[in-house]
Formats: C-alpha cells, sequence, structure tokens
C-alpha cells in the first residue's frame, strides 16, 4: 500500500474470561496495524481467538490488559459518550451465520435499521427509510424487500441483509467474521466480489476473519496468522504464502487443498505441536519481532536466528 494512513492500532491486547482458577487467557499480547482501506485478514482454527479480538474492537468484550486506538484516540477502556456514539458507528461487524443472526420476527426494514435506532438522533422517519432503501440497493437487493421477512430469503440473501444493515451506519472499518463460512459453496465467491466493490464504493476497510488461508489470500492485502490466542505471524498477504516462517503458518498452508487428486492424495500435511514450554512464561518466552519490513513473527532468540539464516541473513 502507498498510502499507509493508520486506522487501527491493537496494541498489547489481552482478553481474559473468568476468574481465578477458571481464568482462561482467550488473547494474548496481540498487536497489530489496519492501514485505511486495506483489507486485514486474520486467520487460524476455531477457538484460536479471532472473534475474540473483532468483539475486543467493537467493544463487547472488554481488553484485560492493552490498547485499542482506533483514528489516533483511545477506545478500549472508559471513554467519553461522544467518541463512543462515533465509534459504535463507524466501526461495524459482519457476522457469519446469517441464518442465526437476523431477527426472525422483525421485518426487513427494522433489521436493516435497528443499528439507527440506537443511535437515536438518527434524523427524519423518511431519512431513515431512503438509507434503508440505498443498503438494500447497494448490497443487489430489491428496496421492496424491506417489508418482509427474514425467512423469506436464501442464505446468500439474507448474508446481503447483514451486509445492508452494516452499510446504512456508513461505517469505516468492517470487521467481516467467517462471513462466508456459513453459505453454499456456490455463493460464496458472489459475496467475496459484493465485499469487494462495496470496499472500492465506500473506501471502507475491513478486518476478515476466517479459518481457512485460502479464503482471505486473494482479499487480503495482509495477514496475521492467529495460534491459540497469540498471533504468530504477520506479513503482507503474497509474502506470506511466498516464504511463510512459522511452522503453524507453514502447516496452515499444507492444509491448502489443490485440485490436483494426484497432489492431493499424496500430499503430507504438516501438524503443528509447539514444544510444551513455547508459550509458557518461560526465560525464553517468544517475542513479537518485525524480522525483515512489514513481516512480525513471535519467535524466542533461538528461532529467530533460524528464521534469519532461511532468510539468508
Ligand atoms: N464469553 C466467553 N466466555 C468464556 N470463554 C469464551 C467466551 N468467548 C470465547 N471464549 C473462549 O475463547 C476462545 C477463543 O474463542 P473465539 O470465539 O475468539 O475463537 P475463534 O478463533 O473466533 O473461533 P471460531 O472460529 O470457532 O469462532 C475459545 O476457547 C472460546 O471457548
Amino acid at each position: 500500500m502507498s498510502n499507509k494512513e493508520c486506522l487501527l492500532e491493537v496494541k498489547n491486547l489481552r482478553v481474559e474470561f473468568g476468574k481465578g482458577k477458571q481464568k482462561f487467557v482467550a488473547v494474548n499480547d496481540v498487536s497489530f496495524n489496519i492501514y485505511k482501506g486495506e483489507t486485514f485478514g486474520l486467520v487460524g482454527e476455531s477457538g484460536s481467538g479471532k472473534t475474540t479480538i473483532g468483539r475486543a474492537i467493537i467493544r463487547i468484550n472488554p481488553a484485560a490488559s492493552g490498547d485499542i486506538i482506533y483514528n489516533g484516540q483511545k477506545i478500549s477502556g472508559k471513554i467519553d459518550k461522544e467518541l463512543d456514539s462515533q465509534v459504535t458507528r463507524k466501526i461495524q461487524m459482519i457476522f457469519q451465520d446469517p441464518m442465526a443472526s437476523l431477527n426472525e420476527r422483525a421485518k426487513v426494514d427494522y433489521i436493516v435499521s435497528e443499528g439507527l435506532y440506537n443511535l437515536k438522533n438518527y434524523g427524519s422517519e423518511e431519512g431513515r427509510k431512503k438509507k434503508v432503501e440505498q443498503a438494500l440497493l447497494d448490497v443487489g437487493l430489491l428496496p421492496e424487500f424491506a417489508s418482509r421477512f427474514p425467512h423469506e430469503f436464501s442464505g446468500g440473501q439474507r448474508q446481503r441483509i447483514g451486509i445492508a444493515r452494516v452499510l446504512v451506519m456508513e461505517p469505516e472499518l468492517v470487521i467481516a467474521d467467517e462471513p462466508i463460512s456459513a453459505l453454499d459453496v456456490s455463493i460464496r465467491a458472489q459475496v467475496i466480489n459484493l465485499l469487494s466493490d462495496l470496499q472500492k464504493k465506500k473506501g471502507l476497510t475491513y478486518l476478515f476473519i476466517a479459518h481457512d488461508l485460502s479464503v482471505v489470500r486473494f482479499i487480503s492485502d495482509r495477514i496475521a496468522v492467529i495460534y491459540k490466542g497469540n498471533i504468530v505471524e504477520l506479513a503482507e498477504s503474497e509474502k506470506l504464502f511466498a516464504n511463510p516462517l512459522h511452522p503453524y503458518t507453514k502447516s496452515l498452508l499444507s492444509a491448502i487443498p489443490t485440485p490436483n487428486p494426484n497432489v492431493e492424495r499424496n500430499k503430507i500435511i504438516e501438524v503443528y505441536e509447539p514444544k510444551k514450554s513455547h508459550f509458557d512464561y518461560d526465560s525464553n518466552r517468544p517475542k513479537w519481532v518485525e524480522i525483515e519490513p512489514e513481516h512480525y513473527i513471535l519467535a524466542n532468540d533461538r528461532e529467530l536466528e533460524g528464521y534469519k539464516k532461511i532468510m539468508g541473513r
């Protein structure tokens, strides 16, 4: 990206659930930036903490420590009302399952307007209706659909409704949490294309969450790989694919299916099993290091030496 203006900074974010002996660290010391206008992919297996990070950014999950900075202003912890309503509007999240995330008893008009209603002073009723119409058009649905109920729509159309309810807020940063995982394979590309078109048209910035590297590869400018609450590697997409360093990134890459059955049959998937001590807080605990420009890795001193050798330095 030529023009690198930072929209979101996540600094040493830690999110915990439970207390005392039950305490569980879902996100551990995670740091990354998202630049204006880019698509930032966040990839990792189920339970790795992806959604928790998204929910921390929209301030549903409180940060146990660390900061979240949006457009230069700290938005984690206690913030004033004005900033709160600003970011509530500007940062929006699209959810995975369009079947579960839409209120069945409400009409599309209400569903798409919900965020506006929460803002209280959303303007005139006529203005609201116009916004809903425009949002439906933007996602390729007819304005008449506003008077229908979610069950009248297919999975793909429902996800479009989910996108419309985000667009109506005129967001800057959209967190798309596995937006196509629950959809039929045949319509996934349509939804991805819609998201790309909307990004161009409206200058949106995306945090795109997925468990599958192949999904984020072509739409992401940069990708972060997360394992058990720790981001282990972050790089520009093509760099990550061309030169993955961390063994977990390698194992994710090796798991991507190829269209060639002969290759598939003989393929060895590298399973990542970190040494028990790796993420412990021992003396040689891994650090988050920029190993080359825009390429970060979580490694302890010894591993770092190894990676540098691989890179011919
Ligand atoms: N409200 C909560 N209370 C307790 N534990 C939670 C809560 N929310 C998430 N967790 C735990 O935190 C970990 C990370 O969950 P998270 O949903 O962020 O993972 P994920 O990478 O998004 O996975 P998935 O793809 O399955 O959604 C999981 O072990 C999960 O069980």
